[in-house]
């Protein structure tokens, strides 16, 4: 019997894979706006501070052929095979499509990987792929919309904070940051779960990990005059140290899933000068990436979608 074929559309952020690629890059991001020189000097000095490019571009793609690996295991009746769909750089999610289009796709799923739901963020990568699908009469598409609450990936999380929390001596005078990227004020009004998502796995995590202290913050919010979610981590720290005199901080960026610039220099460098500045401990686990639990979740997150829609 031959395997039925399913598309594993993976879509993902994108990162420049060069420091020629980091202009490009921006002007996608910023909507075919040209940054200014100084903008683009400042992005470019936090690609260098952070090794020179991010390490994002390979994880993403370790991500990718890592879940396929896992599903193919899963369900030995099933062939999936991987197409990664970026954002802001190429392969563009309308690439992937087109591509399985091209190699007789029928059916597929997609997941982002993010974990969270906002109309700006999921919704945009989703919406992408059906109108390309739709528009050159492509595979069918199952999208996933978010999977912030799956067991597997809060079990990652509580694990890490278990093993974080192990090394702290005065576990009463440490405090935990659950953190996603901040956005624009008015794209979370009219009712966007995002903030509330965000909320729910801070709290399932402590819970498990039996943590107290804990709270909520945004961070990597855009340089642009409107008002953006809050409070800042960096902001936060501070505040927190002057309330509660914390010793020990925990950054766990939960809206993110892998080592990028947002967590290599938002958190290991912005952060650091804060609790170095008021001489606490910093700590910040390590991003699920292609850890075999993470993997793990994501399997288990597609084919509970499969199943729901009954393509297995
Ligand atoms: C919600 C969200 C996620 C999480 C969900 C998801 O993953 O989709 C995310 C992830 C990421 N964002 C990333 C990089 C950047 N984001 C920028 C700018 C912006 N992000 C925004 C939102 C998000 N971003 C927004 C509203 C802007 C303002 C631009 C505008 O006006 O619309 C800029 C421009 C310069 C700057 O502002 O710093 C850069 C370089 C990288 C890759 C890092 C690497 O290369 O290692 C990753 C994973
Ligand atoms: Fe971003």
């Amino acid at each position: 019997m031959t395997r039925e074929r399913i598309g594993l559309l993976v879509m993902a952020y994108g990162t420049p894979r060069s420091l020629e690629e980091v202009e490009p890059y921006y002007t996608h991001i910023r909507r075919g706006r040209k940054p200014s020189d100084e903008a683009l000097q400042d992005l470019i000095s936090r690609y260098e501070a952070i090794g020179g490019i991010s390490p994002l571009a390979k994880i993403t793609e370790e991500q990718a052929h890592r879940l396929a690996e896992r599903l193919n295991e899963i369900h030995p009746d099933q062939e999936f095979i991987p197409y990664l769909g970026l954002k802001h750089i190429d392969p563009f999610i309308e690439d992937a499509v087109a591509q399985m289009k091209e190699d007789g796709i029928e059916k597929a799923v997609s997941i982002v990987l993010a974990p969270h739901f906002s109309t700006f963020s999921v919704k945009s990568y989703n919406g992408r792929a059906q109108e390309e699908t739709g528009r050159i009469g492509g595979p069918e598409i199952a999208s996933i919309e978010s999977w912030y609450d799956h067991p597997k990936f809060i079990q990652y999380w509580t694990e890490q904070v278990e093993s974080t929390f192990a090394e702290i001596e005065n576990k009463d005078e440490a405090v935990v940051i659950f953190s996603a990227h901040s956005l624009p004020e008015k794209i979370i009004q009219n009712n966007d779960p995002y903030p509330e998502q965000l909320r729910e796995t801070a709290d399932l995590i402590a819970e498990r990990a039996g943590i107290k202290n804990y709270e909520i913050g945004w961070q990597s919010e855009g340089n642009t005059p409107e008002p953006w979610i809050g409070p800042d981590v960096q902001d936060l720290t501070r505040d927190l140290y002057n309330k509660h005199g914390y010793t020990s901080f925990v950054y766990c960026p939960v809206g993110f899933v892998a080592d990028h610039l947002e967590v290599l220099f938002d958190n290991d460098v912005e952060c650091k000068l804060v609790t170095d500045e008021i001489g606490a401990k910093y700590y910040r686990p390590a991003m699920p990436n292609a850890e075999p639990l993470f993997i793990d979740a994501l399997a288990d997150i597609v084919s509970d979608k499969l199943e729901k829609v009954r393509i297995i």
